[in-house]
């Protein structure tokens, strides 16, 4: 057989190679994840930072019969190559092709669905439990989870359990120091402390038995704990020490931007720019603003659950050190964290993606809106995001927020909009308040300018229309829009957009209701619940009797793929809309 990449079509031929084959499989292996990610973008640092664990968890370990589960996910690209998805790797995160993260539909080895953080013990220890009853006892049950995502509301509940049960589980935690940005925390520092024998006590005081810190570059010293580990039984956490962006110079001085670099040179990691990468995105928008806003009103505080980043709170946070906070992987804390600010005065903007607010949906309601408190929540990733796929499509978040009581859901169509209701949503304390904006790029230019308050709770009519009307939320309507200014000369179609999905602006859509026989909806996300189920609900109370169209998305999850694929697939195309309005 031969020993390279090439012939490893599972773990079964990995576990047959010399010893002395291993190290340059590793490299290998490396450049592999390092040349498709340059190719086709994706996630790299996390990955590139596991290539040894990665193989010695799969020689060591019967995999798929030994379950082994990878937090978040974004780092088993090695996972997936390894596990005979070696020449179908170059589809990663494309339409139809493999997913950026462990999926059960996609292969036995991927033994549970991530994408969000922090599940990974929970879903094992319930796996050993199950093994338990139904006398499947002989398997292994292992969880990799990396020092941020251990740091989470969710992990720290399992191991509560976990360590108070007989459960044969090992825990290895990745430690890096990274999350996308730098770790935070008492147990980031406690991680990085120089008493190593500390990190030693806390986790056996918490009923784990601890072993490490192993080199996790060292591939011999980790199949040798590995397999030590092996014949051991109860809960167990092995502590490993590792470098994000591992073999790559670039990724591993700026782990920041290598953590999803985009497309790069291969050999040198040189990042790739294109024309787009100069537009502006609504994030830069939300945090160039919300820094002005700042200056002006002194009552702003920022909060970021682990993406300042990805959220584009960074610069405030630089400019306001004291009236910030990233608190890790905590979106549940972070809500909460929010409302107790509120409750004194402050006035907090809570920098969240749109998925995983979900993970804070009591808390939004129990702590925040309940109490009808004036919390800012900037949910960024509204919408279909593109290749993340379905684990991060922020497309509940109307139809989740809007059954809440006292919640303003404000959903701007333009980086001018978005800037101008961030400016109206600080001038008075208006109890929670919902902005969402897309992942991606604004579809206008000059956002910039003096603001503008918006009137709360009001739509506007872009056009009106002789035949047909589109009540719309978001950017979608503003492409539309620009796409009817150039198609529909006779003016056939109207466009409203509503602008808030809470509270709605009733007269604006009587106004519809009397104008038009045929009025579409156009949302970007689920159509339960959201603004087209909205309209129905108040044309039926309304007695309106002409004619209803949906356009959303309907109750299935979306893979991933371009946006642009998605919104084809998904009857969300701009262009295709407006065909179909004047056909
Ligand atoms: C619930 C949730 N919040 C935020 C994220 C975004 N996110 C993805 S990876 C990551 C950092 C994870 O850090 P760590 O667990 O230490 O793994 P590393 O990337 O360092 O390997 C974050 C914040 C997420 N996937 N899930
Ligand atoms: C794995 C994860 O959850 C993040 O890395 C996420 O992929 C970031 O998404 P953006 O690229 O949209 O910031
Ligand atoms: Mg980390």
């Amino acid at each position: 057989m031969g020993k390279g990449l090439e012939h490893i079509n599972g773990p079964e031929d990995l576990r047959k190679l010399a010893e002395s084959d291993l190290v340059p499989l590793a490299e290998e292996l490396r450049q592999f994840i390092i040349e498709a990610v340059a190719e086709k973008g994706g996630h790299l640092g996390a990955s590139l930072g596991v290539v040894e664990l990665t193989i010695a968890l799969h020689r060591v370990f019967d995999t798929p019969h030994d379950r082994l589960v990878w937090d978040v996910g974004h780092q088993a690209y090695g996972h997936k190559i390894l596990t005979g998805r070696r020449s179908a790797f170059g589809t990663n995160r494309q339409f139809n092709g493999l997913s950026g993260f462990p999926k059960r539909s996609e292969s036995p080895y991927d033994a549970f669905g991530t994408g969000h953080s922090s599940t990974s013990i929970s879903a094992v220890l319930g796996m050993a439990l199950a093994g338990d009853l139904l006398k499947k006892s002989n398997r292994q049950h292992i969880a990799v989870i990396g020092d941020a995502s251990l740091a989470s509301g969710m992990a720290f509940e399992a191991l509560n359990h976990l360590g108070s049960s007989q459960a044969s589980v090992l825990v290895i935690l990745n430690d890096n120091g990274m999350s996308i940005d730098p770790s935070v925390g008492a147990l980031h520092e406690l991680l990085q402390g120089r008493d190593q024998h500390l990190v030693n006590q806390w986790f056996t005081s918490l009923g784990l038995a601890y072993s490490g810190p192993v080199d996790g570059h060292d591939l011999f010293a980790l199949i040798t704990e590995l397999k030590r580990q092996k014949t051991l039984k109860g809960p167990r956490l092995l502590h490993i020490k590792t470098v994000k962006g591992k073999g790559l110079p670039p990724a591993e001085v700026d782990q920041v931007t290598y953590h999803a670099p985009g497309k790069f040179e291969p050999r040198t990691g040189e990042r790739k720019r294109t024309d787009e990468d100069r537009r502006t995105k609504f994030q830069d928008v939300f945090g160039e603003t919300l820094v002005e806003l700042g200056q002006q009103n002194p009552k702003i505080v920022g909060i970021t659950p682990a993406m300042p980043t990805g959220s584009s709170l960074g610069p405030f946070m630089e400019a306001f050190p004291d009236r910030s906070w990233d608190v890790g992987i905590a979106e549940q804390h972070a809500v909460t964290l929010s409302a107790g600010l509120a409750t004194e005065g402050l006035l907090p903007f809570c920098a969240i993606y749109s998925t995983f607010l979900q993970r804070a949906y009591d808390q939004v309601i129990h702590d925040v809106a309940l109490q009808n408190l004036s919390v800012i929540f900037c949910l960024d990733r509204a919408g279909l995001v593109g290749q993340d796929g379905a684990t991060h499509h922020g497309v509940f978040d109307l139809s989740y927020l809007n059954c809440i009581p006292h919640m303003s859901i404000g959903v701007p169509r333009s980086g001018k909009e978005l800037r101008n209701l961030l400016y109206t949503s600080q001038l008075k304390e208006r109890g929670p308040v919902a902005l969402r904006y897309p992942r991606g790029y604004c579809p206008d230019l000059n956002w910039k300018g003096n603001f503008r308050e918006i009137p709360w709770g009001k739509g506007e009519c872009l056009r009106k229309g002789s035949e047909k009307a589109v009540v719309f939320l978001g950017p979608l309507g503003e492409q539309l829009s620009q796409w009817l200014e150039e198609h529909d000369v006779d003016n056939r179609i109207g466009l409203y957009d509503m602008r808030f999905l809470k509270p709605l602006d009733e007269t604006l859509l009587q106004e519809v209701f009397d104008s038009y026989a045929e009025i579409w909806t156009l949302e970007d996300g689920t159509l339960i619940g959201g603004l087209g189920s909205t309209v129905a609900e108040k044309a039926q109370v309304s007695g309106y009797s002409g004619q209803l169209a949906q356009r959303g998305l309907q109750d299935t999850f979306i893979e991933h793929g371009s946006t642009d694929e998605l919104n084809n697939q998904t009857g969300l195309s701009f262009s295709e809309i407006g065909k179909e309005l004047l056909s």
